[in-house]
Parts: structure tokens; C-alpha cells; sequence
């Protein structure tokens, strides 16, 4: 991860303050926090995104009407860290970002819950996949966790293929009719268009959103739709597979995993037996570890929630942001330490009163980043902060999230402030649903039995991977 800190930077000075032009590489959530809530726009070498997505809600402008560092300023002078979270959160002018707010809907709890059934079903059918390869040495899990994100993500969205060929103004159309009719109508016949049950797929929940004068236009719609498409894929199937190495590497923290899965089982099947003494032909498919996750399952899944917590911690699949300064942005010192700029990016006429130089960084009393200038906001680096996680940052050690955060910016993998990922409960009940089923039924055990500690190599291509493709084996429970 190393070459993420190779940037050139260039700085133009100006007299009495720092001025950083090009780069800034915050790894301290006090100052990722503040830029995260401050500086909303992608920056220009997010480009070739820009050209894929158009103006697709994560490269759409975003506007920033705090002023920030008058609260910047006062909320670190404020001892107690949850504090100064409340009081940036109450001072701060909520931010109108029109693409988002049609957008965020599609995520409100109820159509989460429905999107639960999804994750099962497509879950139950990875199992299956998966038992093609059961003791059958090392494999690469890759391949199976895209395509369960992918199957969700498009059963979910409209069909790929048609989405692909140029029909798609003509799928909006007929689904705009078909809703449109429905609500007139409730009691016609459901639409071929529509999935059976409640579900609903993102692109009529993004229509229906629509319905007012503010809602997408159809070149919107496609946009938002390709945006789920790419941004809810990868992403989750890299979580999930991370997750495989950790509890391959870990057999304890695996069989607590297991544990509470079955445990959480059996307590379900006995209420549910209770309350189903008529329906006697349920029963058969409560009654085996191959009973469906559930969405009522997933928050008492506590320990698998923090062992996957404890994954992006490590292994963050978006390892940095990156945004853009809009307007002037002062970082100023708090604490003992201000802000530390690698000495490959030391500037070359720095014009500030104090500077430490600690073990090769440079430290300053204050940093102003001038607008235009680009911010990488380092998740990786926050989330291996020693200040804020302790000497054993580098460890995988669940238990971590089942005590409360070091700081609320500490651990950031859906990114922080307005602009953090929407699809983040999302994910995390897509990735628990698929572990959760993999667990109960495999035992996951390392590629090679010998290295069980073996030390995980990433490489970075839009999105953090294993070099060795997340290469675990499977053994039948
Ligand atoms: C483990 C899985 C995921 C991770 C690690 C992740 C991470 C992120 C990050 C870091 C950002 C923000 C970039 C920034 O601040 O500039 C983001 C934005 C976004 N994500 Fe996710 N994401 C995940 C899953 C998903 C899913 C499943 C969806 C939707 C189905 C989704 C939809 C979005 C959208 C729409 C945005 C743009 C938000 C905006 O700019 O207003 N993400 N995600």
C-alpha cells in the first residue's frame, strides 16, 4: 500500500501559512471527519469514473455550505470526542444534494427488509454453488461472492441484459405505465415487470421516487441505476471474501461465528415450533442448519457483525477518497500532534512559525489546503492509526467492535459526513446473510493448512484485493 504515498505534490507558499496546492493524506479521523464534512466534490482524478457514471449520485456535485473552520476550530477545543461529534453534527447546515435525496429512500428500512429475502435466496443458492468444491483443495472464493452481489444487485435493479442493450428508456417507460396503472388500480393484475411478493426492484423504487417534479429524469435514472449496479457489487463481494481469509485464518473466531449462528437457529426453530403446532408442513424446512437466514436473524448475528466490522477494518475494500477543496480549508493543531505530511510530499517553500519533525514527517501548527486542491483521505491509514486502535492495530481482533468506537471517524470503510456511502446497511446485511450461510454449512479452512497465519497481500485496482485471489478451501460441516 505503500505507492498510495507516491503522489508528486507541489505546494505553493504563501507568506505566514502553509498552502498545500496538490496533495493532502490525512490518516487522523479528527481531520478526515472535518474534511469529510467540508469538502464535498470529487476531485478531477476521479475523471475516468466521471465519464462511466456521468452525474450518477457518487460523482454528483455535491454542495458544502458549512463554515467550516469556525466549527472545525470549536469543536476541537471541546475535550470529549462524542462531544465534539454532537456539536459539529448540530452546528453544521444540513447539505442539499438533490441526486442523493431521491436516492436515499430506496435504502429506508422497510425496502431493506424486503431486500432481505433477495440475500437469502441468492445466498442459499451460493451454498449450492459451493458444493462443487467442497474438499476439493484450494480455490479462489472470488468468483463465487461476485456473482452472489451481482445476482442481488440486478435481481434487485432490472434484468442486466436488458439494461446493457439500448432498450432501457423503453423498461423506464413501461415500468413508469405499469406503477402508474398499479396505483390507479391496485386490484389488476401485477406486472410482468415486477418481481413477485413485496419486492420491488431499485429501479421502481427509484421511479416511484420520482413521481414528484424533483425526481430523476430517464438519463437520471440510468445513471443512479448503473451507480448501484457498479457501487453495490465489487464492493460487498471484496468485504465478504475478506471476511472467508480472516475466518479461515482464525478456526476461534470461526467456531464462534458458528456458534451463534446454530445457536441463533435453534432459538428461532423452538419459538417458531411453538407458534406452528397446525402448520406441521413448515416444519421439515425449519428443523436443519439449512434453514434460511432471515432478515430477523441478522441483528442478532452480533459477533459475525463485528468479525466483519473487524475485516474492513483491516482490509477497507475502498482503501482512500477523494475529494476536492472548494473553498480555503485550515487544519489546525490539536493535541500533541497537528497533521503529518510524509516526507515525500514535503513542500518546497513552507512558510509556517512551528514545525516538528517527527520520525521523518513533518509536523506544522497549521496546514491551509487552498481550493483545488485534491485530498486523499487515507481509510486504510485511519483504520491502522495506532493512536486511535492501540499497538496491536495491525491484530484481527473482533471483540474491538463490541466495545464502543475510539472515535466516531475511527472506522470509516462506507467513508463519513454526507456524503458516506448509502447502500452501507445495505452491504452489511448482504455480506451477513452470505457468511452466515457459508458458516453453517463449511468449515473454512486456509489455502494451505501450514500457513494458517499466513499474512494477507493486497493490491489496489479501483478496489483493495487479495494478490492470491482470496484462495481459501471448504470442508462439509
Ligand atoms: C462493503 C461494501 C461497500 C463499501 C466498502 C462501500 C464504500 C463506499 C465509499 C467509501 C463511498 C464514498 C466515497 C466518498 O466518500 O467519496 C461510497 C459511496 C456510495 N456507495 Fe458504497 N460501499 C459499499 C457498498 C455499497 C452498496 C451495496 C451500494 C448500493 C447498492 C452502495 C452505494 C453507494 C452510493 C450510491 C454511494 C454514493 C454516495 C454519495 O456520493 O452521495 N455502496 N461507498
Amino acid at each position: 500500500m505503500s505507492g498510495l504515498w507516491n503522489f508528486k505534490s507541489l505546494s505553493e507558499g504563501r507568506k505566514d501559512r502553509n498552502y498545500y496546492k496538490q496533495a493532502c493524506l490525512p490518516t487522523d479521523p479528527v481531520f478526515a471527519e472535518h474534511l469529510l464534512k467540508t469538502c464535498l466534490e470529487k476531485d478531477d482524478s476521479l475523471r475516468i469514473f466521471k465519464i462511466i457514471l456521468q452525474k450518477g449520485s457518487i460523482f454528483a456535485p455535491g454542495k458544502s455550505n458549512m463554515k467550516q473552520t469556525i466549527y472545525f476550530l470549536f469543536y476541537i477545543n471541546i475535550p470529549k470526542l462524542y462531544l465534539n461529534y454532537v456539536s459539529l453534527y448540530l452546528f453544521a447546515v444540513p447539505i442539499r444534494c438533490p441526486r442523493r435525496k431521491v436516492l436515499a429512500p430506496t435504502f429506508s428500512p422497510k425496502n431493506l427488509k424486503a431486500f432481505a429475502n433477495v440475500f437469502s435466496q441468492e445466498s442459499g443458492i451460493l451454498a449450492e454453488r459451493l458444493k462443487a468444491v467442497v474438499g476439493r483443495g484450494a480455490f479462489s472464493a472470488w468468483q463465487y461472492m461476485t456473482t452472489y452481489t451481482m445476482d442481488s444487485v440486478c435481481r434487485e435493479s432490472f434484468k442486466l441484459f436488458n439494461f446493457l442493450e439500448i432498450n432501457f428508456p423503453i423498461i423506464i417507460e413501461s415500468k413508469r405505465d405499469a406503477l402508474q396503472k398499479e396505483h390507479l388500480d391496485p386490484n389488476e393484475d401485477e406486472s410482468l415487470l415486477k418481481p413477485k411478493g413485496d419486492l420491488k426492484t431499485f429501479l421502481e423504487l427509484l421511479i416511484e421516487g420520482s413521481s414528484s417534479n424533483n425526481g430523476y429524469s430517464n438519463v437520471e435514472l440510468r445513471e443512479e441505476t448503473l451507480v448501484l449496479v457498479l457501487a453495490g457489487t465489487d464492493t460487498s463481494a471484496v468485504g465478504a471474501a475478506f471476511t472467508l481469509l480472516m475466518l479461515a485464518q482464525h478456526p476461534n473466531v470461526q467456531n464462534k461465528v458458528y456458534k451463534e449462528a446454530r445457536w441463533d437457529c435453534h432459538v428461532y426453530l423452538y419459538k417458531l415450533k411453538k407458534r406452528l403446532t397446525t402448520h406441521t408442513r413448515l416444519q421439515g424446512v425449519f428443523e436443519d442448519s439449512y434453514r434460511a437466514v432471515t432478515a430477523e436473524d441478522l441483528p442478532r448475528l452480533k459477533y459475525l457483525d463485528a468479525v466483519i466490522r473487524e475485516t474492513l477494518r483491516l482490509y477497507p475494500p475502498v482503501p482512500f477518497i477523494v475529494r476536492k477543496v472548494t473553498n480555503d480549508v485550515t487544519l489546525r493543531k490539536y493535541g500533541h500532534l497537528l497533521y503529518r505530511i510524509p516526507t515525500s510530499l514535503k513542500p518546497v517553500r513552507l512558510e509556517a512559525k512551528l514545525f516538528y519533525i517527527i520520525s521523518g514527517s513533518l509536523i506544522a501548527s497549521s496546514v491551509t489546503l487552498v481550493e483545488g486542491c485534491g485530498i486523499f483521505i487515507s481509510i486504510w491509514g485511519i483504520h491502522r492509526n495506532t493512536r486511535y486502535w492501540g499497538n496491536d492495530a495491525e491484530q484481527f481482533r473482533p471483540k474491538r467492535f463490541l466495545e464502543p468506537l475510539p472515535h466516531p471517524a475511527a472506522f470509516m470503510p462506507f467513508s463519513y459526513g454526507p456524503r458516506a456511502c448509502l447502500g452501507y446497511q445495505y452491504a452489511m446485511m448482504s455480506m451477513k446473510t452470505a457468511l452466515a450461510t457459508i458458516v453453517r454449512r463449511y468449515r473454512i479452512i486456509p489455502s494451505d493448512e501450514k500457513y494458517t497465519s499466513k499474512e494477507v497481500r493486497v493490491s489496489f485496482d479501483v478496489m483493495m484485493k487479495d494478490v492470491d485471489n482470496f484462495r481459501i478451501q471448504l470442508a462439509m460441516r
